[in-house]
């Protein structure tokens, strides 16, 4: 096991974003299992005094100015939220008079000594004042906690108003982006940090909340200042201890760890390629994710993962680590000087017993005044450490809420165009042109194309089938057409336009897609059908004619809440945690069956319909969105519909498309001869990557090594006798 071990020597890494072997770009570390690779910044130099390396260190720490201005506006947006304005001034003048509270109690405590004072040196106590001074610190006490109460409330208002703003805010940042930028891990994980959906308290809460602290300490250090030392003038050696007293949250201050595990790492990526770490993350999730439990107990999995598990954590030892913790551990140091806070706290009482020694007269008041002292000085001390840990960590504040706003302005990588799209609404009635030139597509690795130079023209009103093997691109050519992604090479002409200077909105309003590894959302059904067409998301009747149009309606009278039946409920019943079938302390067993038919629970989240069910709400979705009268579709692209439908299914379903022809273009991909290309006006046979052959049926069958020919005969045979 090694950390933080620098390596000069750059290895090729198999994965991450940098290239280590860039010896000037990019510095490499190991951090146990992983490896670390940092941008070198390239040096700035503001005066050939400073040296290089000092401008390096820099520029991540000066980081932090860059947020400033995203403060500004963040706190311009809370002041225009309803209420929030009113609500954050009383809180603020709340924290004020909170913040007063401790230096008043000192003042209490100050009058105290006065009275001790006078009985040592006269021998007398003034009641009257004693009661009096005893009944404020009562008051203040009771007014104390009634203001806290206060707060605590108007606090909780407060950042659910700013929480319910944040929230549409964070929406919209994830929403609005493509399918490239949105699967870049990089940008996965930003979105992570900075826009979780679920946290309690937003960025911009923290924010309120660090800076009110740092307002409200700054008050309270001032008052209670004044006071103290008001007091201690009175007292012989009283600034002498006081001074001693502080010495201890001085020093644990200046020799702290203060470095959080991001802060001054400018950009950077951290990758792993230890086999048995990556395998045992994988055992995990696969272990935990209830989509996995059905085949790890159909197939007996579990001994031998368990087994794999062991393993891999016997051979990672110390090393099966996440990246930040292993990070935090190499930031750990020894540090000598933390033993030394021992001694210096203890160093008001040795120069305490010394003076008493010298003057023993002086005893009883000085032990009063030290005690007062002491417990000062230690609160004082309290405070001012958390005002300095308060100010380290609204540097991290400023930096979330600056990536809370930046986020906004990740550019998608497919890129919007200007051109309305149909001019000519009436036109898209008979369906839309589209043609493919040279275009060529890869999705990560520029080497291996998924597709090649390909060229094909589908007129308006077409029925086109794409045709071929297993990864051979013709999913490819349906994403390309919805620009899910861009080509690298070549052009796609959407009625002799250029599909990427087309708006994209008015793009995919005039297509309908139904995707090969189309989802569900967990939502209800009438959500899952209507969100294929927004416009009328709430016109039942539309949902209702589209459920029919693609097969649906059939199971949906047998759903307990028909198209209100949610498929995967997306907020779980709560149970205790004690697990059903053990037994309680006194013995009774544990059964929650009639507590779930009380609150008619059911055992498990998701609905269970079947593939086929599954597949024709798909399809119903994709149907919605040709009820669009006002928008009408021109366009409708089907990877594989009828993959999990019956027969009887597959004949209506295209019985019902091909009524559609010649007032909309159709594309289907698929792996089935028959029923569709018989009647298609385009075949494209496509094999790795490329077009190998296009025409009719009839064309395709005729023609001499037809590769199209070979595989329907292939076909063809198993159904004759
Ligand atoms: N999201 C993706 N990321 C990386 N590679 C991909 C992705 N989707 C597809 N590929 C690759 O692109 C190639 C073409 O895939 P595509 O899905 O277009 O094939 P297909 O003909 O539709 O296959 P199938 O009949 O199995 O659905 C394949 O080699 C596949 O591995």
């Amino acid at each position: 096991m090694f950390y933080g071990q620098q390596s000069r020597k750059r290895k090729r890494p198999t994965n991450g974003v940098f290239d280590p072997n860039d010896e000037n770009k990019v510095k490499h570390t190991k951090v146990g299992v992983w490896n670390l690779y940092q941008e070198v910044p390239p040096p700035f130099r503001v005066a050939s005094l400073i040296p290089a390396s000092f401008t390096t260190w820099l520029e991540p720490h000066l980081e932090v100015l860059k947020s400033l201005p995203y403060v500004k506006r963040m706190f311009l947006d809370i002041g225009r939220i309803q209420y929030c304005l009113p609500l954050l001034v009383l809180l603020l003048l709340l924290d004020f008079v909170l913040s007063l509270m401790p230096a008043l109690q000192l003042w209490y405590s100050g009058q105290f000594l006065k009275i001790v004072e006078t009985a040592l040196n006269t021998r007398t106590v003034d009641d009257r004042f004693l009661l009096r001074i005893t009944t404020y610190q009562f008051a203040c006490t009771v007014a104390a906690y009634l203001l806290g109460f206060a707060k605590t409330s108007l606090s909780t208002k407060l950042n659910l108003r700013i929480r319910l703003h944040y929230s549409t805010h964070s929406y919209y940042a994830i929403a609005r982006l493509d399918v490239p930028t949105f699967s870049d891990d990089a940008v996965h994980q930003q979105l992570q940090s900075s826009v979780s959906m679920d946290s309690n308290s937003s960025v911009a809460w923290r924010m309120i909340t660090g800076t009110m602290h740092i307002f409200g300490t700054i008050v309270k250090l001032v008052s209670q200042l004044s006071v103290l030392v008001a007091i201690l003038k009175e007292q012989d050696d009283g600034l002498l201890l006081a001074s001693l007293s502080f010495l201890k949250p001085l020093w644990s201050w200046f020799t702290r760890d203060r470095q959080s595990v991001h802060r001054g790492m400018g950009v950077w990526a951290a990758t792993t390629v230890n086999e048995d770490y990556i395998r045992s993350q994988g055992l995990k999730k696969a272990i935990s994710d209830t989509a996995h439990r059905q085949e790890i107990v159909a197939g007996n999995m579990w001994k031998y993962m368990l087994e794999s598990y062991r393993d891999c954590m016997h051979r990672l030892g110390d090393d099966a680590m996440g990246f930040f913790e292993a990070k935090e551990h190499m930031q750990r140091r020894f540090r000598f000087s933390h033993i030394l806070q021992n001694p210096i706290n203890e160093l008001p009482r040795i120069v305490f017993t010394l003076r008493a020694v010298h003057n023993p007269t002086s005893i009883p008041l000085s032990l009063a005044s030290f005690n007062l002292i002491t417990s000062t000085a230690s609160s004082f001390s309290n405070t001012v450490l958390h005002m300095l840990d308060s100010t380290s960590s609204i540097a991290d504040n400023f930096e979330s809420v600056r990536r809370l706003y930046e986020v906004l302005n990740i550019p998608n990588k497919v890129v919007d165009g200007a051109k309305k799209f149909p001019e000519d609404a009436r036109k898209i009635a008979d369906g839309i042109e589209i043609e493919f030139r040279n275009v060529s597509f890869s999705y990560g690795d520029k080497r291996l194309y998924a597709l090649h130079d390909v060229s094909f023209k589908i007129l308006p009103g077409q029925l086109c089938v794409i045709i071929g093997p297993n990864g051979s691109g013709k999913s490819t050519i349906l994403k390309l057409i919805a620009r899910i992604y861009d080509p690298d090479e070549g052009q796609i002409l959407i009625d002799g336009h250029d599909i990427q200077k087309l708006n994209l909105d008015d793009l995919r309003a005039t297509i309908s897609v139904l995707f090969q590894d189309y989802t569900h959302f967990p939502l209800s059904i009438h959500d899952n059908i209507s969100l294929g067409c927004p416009p009328h998301a709430h016109d039942r009747s539309k949902v209702e004619q589209a459920a029919r149009l693609g097969g649906a309606d059939s199971f949906l009278s047998s759903l307990p809440d028909g198209l209100d039946t949610y498929l995967d409920r997306p907020v779980n019943d709560i149970y205790a945690g004690i697990p059903e079938g053990t037994k309680t302390l006194f013995g009774r067993n544990v059964n929650y069956k009639g507590i779930r038919g009380a609150g008619r629970m059911t055992t498990s989240a998701k609905s269970s319909l079947s593939g086929g069910q599954m597949q024709r709400i798909a399809l119903s979705r994709t149907f919605m969105r040709s009820l669009d009268q006002e928008r009408p579709v021109g366009l409708l692209l089907f990877d594989e519909p009828s993959a999990s439908l019956d027969p009887i299914a597959e004949h209506d379903l295209f019985e019902r498309l091909r009524n559609l022809r010649g007032s909309k273009t159709m594309i289907f991909s698929s792996h089935r001869f028959g029923n569709l290309t018989r009647h298609a006006d385009l075949i494209l046979y496509i094999n790795n990557s490329a077009v190998i052959e296009e025409g009719t049926h009839a064309e395709l069958m005729a023609k001499k090594d037809s590769k199209y020919a070979e595989i329907w005969s292939i076909q063809a045979r198993a159904f004759l006798p």
